[in-house]
This record gives C-alpha cells, sequence and structure tokens, in this order.
C-alpha cells in the first residue's frame, strides 16, 4: 500500500509549508512530495530579478519585489488549480502579504500609496476562482538560534549580509501571525522533533498526523455544506 493510502491523504490535497526563512520549508516540501507523490510548487529565488537588490536597499526595491512574489504565487496557484490539486506548496501567499509586505509597509520600506496598492492586488487576486484555500498549512517552527544556524549553514550570501535584526522581528511577527491564522486548519510541527536530513528519519508520524488533520478538515468542510 502506498503512503498516501496508508494515512488517507486524498490524492487532490494541497498542503503548504509555512515558516520564517531557512526553517526548512523546501527540505519539508521536498520529502512530503516524494513520499506521497504529489507535485511541488517552489518559491522562486534562483533567477529572482529583485532578491538580491532588495536585501542591499529595502526600501528601494520592497514594492518590486512584493509584487514580483505575488505574480509568480499567483501563477502557481492557478497550475495548482488546473491540475485539481495534488500539491505540495513551499509557502502561502498568506506570508507574502501578512508577514512581508506588511514588515516593508510597518518598518518604513513601503509608502503608504505603493502599500495600498499592493494590498488592492493582492484582495483582487484573492477573489477569483483559482483561490480555494488548501486543505492544511503545516506550520514549522522552532527556537530562534536554531533558525539562524540553519540560515548560516545554508550560506546564501544575500541572506548572510542581513543584520541579525531583520531575522528577530521576523521571527516575531511569523509567531503573532500564526497565533491569528485562521483561512485553513494548521499543523504545527516543532523542528526540534524531526530531522529529515538523517537517513533514520521517517517522515511518517508526520504523515500520520497530515491524514488526521485533512479528514477532519474535509468533514468538517462537507457538514457546512449540507
Ligand atoms: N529537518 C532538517 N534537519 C536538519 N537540517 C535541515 C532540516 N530541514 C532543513 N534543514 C537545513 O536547513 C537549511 C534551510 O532549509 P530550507 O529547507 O532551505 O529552509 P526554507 O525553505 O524554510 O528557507 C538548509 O541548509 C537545510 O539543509
Ligand atoms: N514576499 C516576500 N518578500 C520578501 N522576501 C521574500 C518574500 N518571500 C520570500 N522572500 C525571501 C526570503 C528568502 O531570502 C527567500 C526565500 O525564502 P525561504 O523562506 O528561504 O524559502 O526569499
Amino acid at each position: 500500500m502506498n503512503l498516501r493510502d496508508k494515512y488517507q491523504i486524498p490524492a487532490d490535497s494541497v498542503i503548504t509549508i509555512a515558516g520564517t526563512v531557512g526553517v526548512g520549508k523546501s527540505t519539508m516540501t521536498q520529502a512530503l512530495s516524494q513520499a506521497l507523490d504529489f507535485r511541488t510548487s517552489f518559491e522562486k529565488v534562483d533567477g529572482n530579478p529583485y532578491l538580491d537588490k532588495f536585501y542591499a536597499d529595502f526600501e528601494r526595491w520592497s514594492f518590486h519585489l512584493q509584487v514580483y512574489f505575488l505574480a509568480e504565487r499567483f501563477k502557481e496557484q492557478k497550475r495548482i488549480f488546473e491540475y485539481g490539486g495534488g500539491f505540495i506548496q513551499d509557502r502561502s501567499i498568506y506570508e507574502d502579504t501578512g508577514i512581508f509586505a506588511r514588515m516593508a509597509y510597518e518598518e518604513g520600506n513601503m509608502s503608504d500609496v505603493d502599500y495600498e496598492t499592493y494590498r488592492s492586488l493582492f484582495d483582487a487576486m484573492v477573489m477569483t476562482p483559482y483561490f480555494p484555500h488548501p486543505d492544511l498549512l503545516i506550520y514549522l517552527e522552532g527556537s530562534f538560534d536554531h533558525i539562524i544556524s540553519r540560515i548560516k549553514q545554508r550560506g546564501r550570501e544575500m541572506e548572510q549580509q542581513t543584520p541579525i535584526s531583520y531575522w528577530e522581528g521576523m521571527f516575531h511577527r511569523y509567531e503573532k501571525w500564526i497565533n491569528n491564522f485562521n483561512a485553513c486548519p494548521v499543523l504545527r510541527v516543532n523542528i526540534a522533533d524531526y530531522d529529515l536530513l538523517d537517513p533514520n528519519t521517517s517522515i511518517e508520524p508526520i504523515l500520520e498526523k497530515v491524514g488526521h488533520f485533512i479528514q477532519h478538515s474535509r468533514k468538517w468542510t462537507s457538514r457546512q455544506l449540507n
């Protein structure tokens, strides 16, 4: 029996992996997609025309970068919709708006008018048929020190030169954001409790939880519809 059937995870599920930079989303996305034979939707880091520039000058490039990420995320959302699900998505669109764009605005790196333009673009995109909420958002969390050590270990040049206060501010925003998030069911996973890079670690305990959450949320949704 394959793992999808074993844990009763529907083949059309859409699972989003959320969490701060460096916490392990891409690694988890890869591991889950392999285990479940799902497609992946990754964020565009290599080839992103604004990311390096943004890290060098937040104020100059915040708006451009947010619009770019929004457009990329929307195209991915449309692709997921057209395939009819069966995807693991590396980061949610909710984080673009609820963490990054908001942080840029509140820290004075995006003007009132740019933020308003961004928000109205976001609202217009969300109000389309391409935007069903995911079945589940897996939130990866861990201590700040653990996350910083992962950012260092990964070694992306632009992130190494970013002041630690930026990561600290983001870390606290994420804590607040997830405590108020209610667009879809959330499974919180602490990164101290698993190590996907260790070949002796099984992903099955996570799959078991994913199965329970999705079945529960689908039953809940069908009760609301009937
Ligand atoms: N479960 C894990 N155990 C140990 N190291 C991990 C784990 N997940 C990710 N890492 C390491 O942490 C760093 C950041 O992971 P990544 O998946 O790129 O994070 P994100 O996509 O959230 O930015 C990488 O160097 C990766 O190899
Ligand atoms: N919406 C965003 N605004 C600014 N920066 C962003 C946004 N989404 C992702 N990023 C940055 C953060 C990292 O440097 C890279 C990739 O994110 P990661 O969490 O490592 O997958 O892009």
